[in-house]
């Protein structure tokens, strides 16, 4: 699996996703920069996590105009498969290519803890190293992971099947308490309606090693890799 990975000024996931891909796909990623107006041919596409642009106006809002941006989203409505990671997942609601808003944490604090997400459907490019239902624990880090829509559209993308993990408690339900950030109907990533771009809160890149976080973010990459290579 080739992948490419987008870096804006103030990107900081970008190595913990770079070493994620490689351990998973024995292959670097590409590093694009953001002035780049050609992102190059891979099987995925991953806009990481951070604060793209200091997270001025609204996070992900200007890194969405940004050059890269454009070529991006050619690949993406030609099908190239394309994951934003909590930076990432804010940049591509802001561009449309995902439906719904982050807005900020319903406690207005920056959260940084493991939280308990569960796998929706393991029927995707991207979840299928994961088992229906499956829950796992995954860290977040982010101050603006209120995921809203409003009830036309959470209708729409729970009977498309577009919601890709939501997170629950230490039962594995979906109650306020397990609720990080207050997002409606506790949903932590979303799919667009083909499936081929996803995005969502919690850092699986930093789940990958027992010896820090526990390795339940593990499987997402290996999926990937099995359903792409
Ligand atoms: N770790 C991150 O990607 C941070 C995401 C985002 N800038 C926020 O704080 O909400």
């Amino acid at each position: 699996m080739k992948s490419a990975i987008i870096v804006f000024p103030g990107t900081n996931r970008e190595r913990d996703m770079a070493v994620a891909l490689e351990q998973a796909s024995g292959k670097a990623p590409h590093m694009v920069w953001h002035r780049d107006s050609d992102i190059p041919d891979v099987d995925l596409i991953v806009v990481p996590g951070g604060f793209s642009y200091g997270d001025y106006l609204r996070a992900g809002a200007i890194a969405a105009h940004s050059p890269v941006l454009r070529n991006l989203k050619e690949k993406a409505d030609k099908g190239v498969p394309v994951m934003g990671v909590c930076n990432g997942f804010q940049v591509l609601t802001e561009t449309g290519l995902l439906p719904g808003v982050l807005m900020r944490n319903a406690g207005l604090k920056f959260i940084c803890k493991n939280v308990g997400m569960r796998v929706e459907t393991s029927q995707s490019l991207f979840t299928g190293g994961y088992e229906d239902g499956q829950v796992l624990s995954i860290p977040v880090a982010h101050h603006d992971g209120n995921y809203f829509a409003d009830e036309k559209i959470l209708d729409e993308i729970e009977q498309n099947g577009q919601v890709a993990f939501r997170y629950v408690d230490e039962n594995g339900q979906t109650t306020a308490g397990g609720n990080p950030n207050g997002s409606i109907r506790n949903i932590a990533g979303v799919f667009n309606k083909a499936k081929t771009v996803l995005g969502f809160m919690p850092h699986p890149e930093n789940a990958i090693d027992s010896a820090v976080g526990g390795t339940d973010g593990r499987g997402l990459f290996d999926g990937l890799v099995r359903a792409l290579s």
